[in-house]
């Protein structure tokens, strides 16, 4: 079985004003499918940087990416934008929800993007959203919803098309704790129940320890 990730002397460089900072210093990882890894690092580490690498949302890395067995980083961008498609879904620290669009229509979307047919969509949508213990809110819009709420949405919408990788930034980073407990949680149990793998970025020792591995991000390596 491929890995569903696999990073080789992955480095990134930023520079500002004339001084180059070196944020990844060859990250090699390994996430085979259906596992669950924690990222953990302090503020300023690079887990957003690695975890933009890994989705395919920016340029400019050195180093191998390959996702479910392809190589990504010297892919073209409609290929790069395939891979995203077919295999991943993300979680950010803000959940991104589209404003105009109720619950159940944010995750109906990225379905119908990738060819479900609308009925099929729904049912898909409103199963989640009860799931997160949400079918009660389903014609609700995002600023109609609790943080907590939006956050379950943006969790919903990442699953919804069963996506091989689950990608997450601090999703629970804006909620209390009792919330942000609820809400991973949830989370983690449905991307156990669908087979999916993760890679959630988080400063919480304390959700990391919830989770199959941990990976340590200092000085631009993993321990
Ligand atoms: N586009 C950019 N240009 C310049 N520097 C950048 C850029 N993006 C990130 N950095 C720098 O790279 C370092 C890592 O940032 P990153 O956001 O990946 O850290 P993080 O571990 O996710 O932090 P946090 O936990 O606070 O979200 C920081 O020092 C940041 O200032």
């Amino acid at each position: 079985m491929a890995p569903v990730v696999e990073l080789k002397q992955l480095t990134r460089s930023f520079t500002q004003g004339g001084v180059t900072i070196d944020v990844l210093r060859g990250i090699d990882l390994t996430i085979m499918p259906g596992e669950i890894v924690a990222l953990l690092g302090p503020s300023g580490s690079g887990k957003s940087t690695m975890l933009q690498a890994v989705g395919l949302l920016e340029g400019g890395f050195g180093g191998e990416i390959a996702i479910c067995g392809k190589q990504a980083e010297k892919s073209n961008g409609d290929a790069r934008t395939a891979l995203r498609r077919d295999h991943l879904g993300f979680v950010y620290q803000f959940h991104h929800l589209l404003p105009d669009f109720d619950a159940r229509e944010n995750v109906v979307l990225p379905q119908l993007v990738a060819g479900v047919p609308r009925a099929e969509a729904e049912a898909r949508a409103e199963e989640l959203l009860s799931a997160l213990g949400l079918g009660h809110r389903l014609t609700h819009r995002p600023s109609q919803l609790s943080g907590g709420e939006q956050q379950r949405v943006a969790v919903a919408r990442a699953l919804a098309n069963k996506p091989q990788l689950v990608l997450a930034d601090e999703p629970t980073g804006n909620l209390d704790e009792v919330t942000s407990d609820r809400v991973l949680e949830e989370f983690l149990r449905l991307v156990r129940g669908q087979g999916s793998a993760a890679l959630i970025a988080t400063h919480n020792e304390r959700l990391a320890a919830r989770m199959d591995r941990v990976v340590r991000l200092h000085e631009g390596v993993l321990s």
